[in-house]
């Protein structure tokens, strides 16, 4: 049986071309598996000479190679890196045949995250497809599956795990302080000022407004174009008394001297310009919760948006000022949805302004899955996921606060012009994990709990180092839920996290938040040993 593959990658050329030698050995070693199932693979498209790399570079290329498949045909979309979903969604959406997504498992470029995303976006669409992963292909698990893919045409996910929410089975007095906290938050109503939507080709992450409005959030459409131009309008002063807070704080910022390699002093002062701007504009359009897209069209312009976006998902924050000087938003943060994702939007307003009401600190944030493996130490016993975001995540989550947070230049196959991170190490705890996403034309959410935990420094940098080393981890274990089911289940690249007491309280939190996400209107799905 002939099998077509296509692999989607990403809009910028450089990233395309130094993640291709991953992708050309995965290639390899999943043609090699599909033979021995039966099965013969067909490239659709071409290793390109010039480029020197073979990926699906845009969607009008996405267009032009589905144009030669034969839409009945199987496909396989293969994935070792991040992709952009939009390059081949238009191709998916019309095929016929059945769909395969498969991704290595690896650490090394996202490609779990890539496929992850395309997995969310044919959600959304109402596509059909199966999912798999393999570390190389040989194992039981992906060879029988595969298997399984060619004879049936599906792949059945374990989904053991998932049990819909159901009102009766949270206690009166949690289901009320869920209930009462969703309906006044959208009889306030809120604004979710988008700077630019839809980054990197994520169809999942663009909420629908007919969706979005039954939970109280409209959306406040701004362009990254304003954003440059306040930021031409922040002095050079209030930018360096935003560094210097920072700098009296402890954090640690890795600057050199080279714009094109490495963190200079500059690129900082202009992230603490597009912090001030940022603010000045969500406070002009009363805006709850902002999201930056930075990675397509401002990344042309300015240093990367992480410094921003991390320090405004922080409570303790540097103080920003209005024209006048007013202080904005003052003592709070202003929770900010990384790459415009917008489910994760809603999650980190509603969640932001659940543990607040409840007395809680509400830094909460989203990050990859980026990988994982198992780990097993005289404490640990588990799958640790690396859980790994491009940059942002608040100083609060760190072990050591500002104090234990770096930031160190964003590396230039994706970041031209530089900009730092913040990094750090997310400190050990409970948290309540959820992810929002679209299907059936409908907003769900997945939700359970899980355990931040401590990992050897040694075992720490070897994850960090098969990874992104500049970018911010947490080590996660989500209780109840295995690797597999994880995968198979989930329909997002990001995951959402916010800390809890201990685990009894985590599992009250998950409890309460689950009733006010379902008031809101967003179909909740418990995963995990959530008690229940
Ligand atoms: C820098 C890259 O584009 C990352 O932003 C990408 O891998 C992601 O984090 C996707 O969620």
């Amino acid at each position: 049986m002939n099998i077509y593959l296509v692999a989607s990658g990403d809009l910028r050329l450089s990233a395309n071309q130094v993640c291709w030698d991953a992708q050309a050995q995965m290639e390899q070693l999943l043609s090699e598996a599909v033979a021995e199932a039966g099965g013969k693979i067909i490239r659709a498209h071409a290793y390109d000479e010039q480029k020197k790399h073979g990926f699906i570079d845009s969607q009008k290329m996405g267009m032009q190679v589905f144009k030669n498949i034969d839409p009945t045909a199987p496909l396989i979309v293969a994935e070792s890196v991040w992709q952009y979903s939009h390059h081949v969604l238009a191709g998916l959406i019309t095929h016929q045949g059945p769909i395969l997504t498969v991704a290595n498992w690896s650490g090394e470029w996202p490609g779990l995250v890539g496929m992850l995303n395309l997995n969310g976006s044919l959600t959304k669409a109402g596509v059909e497809y199966s999912t798999l992963w393999s570390v190389d292909f040989s194992d039981d698990f992906f060879k029988t599956n595969l298997k399984n893919w060619l004879q049936t045409a599906t792949v059945q996910p374990d989904l053991s795990h998932v049990k819909a929410f159901d009102k009766a089975l949270i206690p009166a007095d949690e289901l009320a302080a869920g209930v009462n906290f969703a309906k006044a938050f959208r009889k306030e109503k809120a604004i979710m000022g988008v700077f630019d939507e839809g980054c990197m080709g994520m169809f999942n992450a663009i909420v629908p407004d007919h969706l979005l409005h039954p939970t109280g959030i409209y959306k406040e459409r701004l362009s990254q174009s304003s954003l440059y131009a306040k930021m031409l309008t922040v002095k050079d002063e209030e930018a360096e008394a935003v560094l210097q807070w920072l700098l009296d704080k402890g954090m640690q910022f890795d600057w050199g001297t080279d714009e094109a390699t490495q963190l200079t002093r500059n690129q900082t002062l202009l992230q603490c310009k597009m912090y001030i701007a940022a603010v000045r504009i969500a406070a002009e359009f009363g805006c709850d919760t902002i999201g930056i897209q930075y990675q397509q069209g401002l990344k042309d312009l300015v240093p990367a948006s992480d410094l921003v976006e991390g320090l405004l998902n922080n409570q303790n924050r540097p103080p920003v000022f209005d024209e006048a000087g007013n202080e904005l938003f003052a003592g709070e943060a202003l929770p900010h949805f990384n790459e415009v994702d917008e489910c994760a939007g809603i999650d980190a307003l509603v969640t932001y302004n659940l543990w607040r009401s409840m007395g809680l600190k509400g830094e909460n944030t989203l990050h990859d899955l980026r990988y994982g493996e198992h780990y097993k130490n005289d404490s640990v016993d588990g799958f640790v996921w690396v859980f790994l975001i491009s940059g942002a995540a608040p100083p609060e989550h760190f072990v050591g606060g500002y104090e234990g947070t770096s930031s160190e230049r964003q590396p230039e196959m994706y970041f031209r012009l530089g900009g730092g991170s913040v990094k750090g190490v997310s400190k050990p705890g409970s948290i309540v994990w959820s992810r929002i996403y679209v299907m059936d034309d409908a907003l769900h959410c997945d939700m359970g709990i899980g355990e931040s935990v401590d990992l050897p420094k040694e075992e720490l940098d070897r994850r960090w180092n098969m990874t992104t080393p500049q970018w911010p981890i947490m080590n996660a274990v989500l209780k109840g839920v295995s690797r597999d089911q994880m995968m198979g289940r989930h329909k997002a690249n990001h995951i959402h996290v916010v800390y809890a007491e201990n685990e009894s309280e985590a599992n009250k939190l998950c409890r309460i938040k689950a009733a006010a996400l379902q008031e809101l209107g967003i179909q909740v799905h418990f995963c995990g040993d959530v008690a229940v």
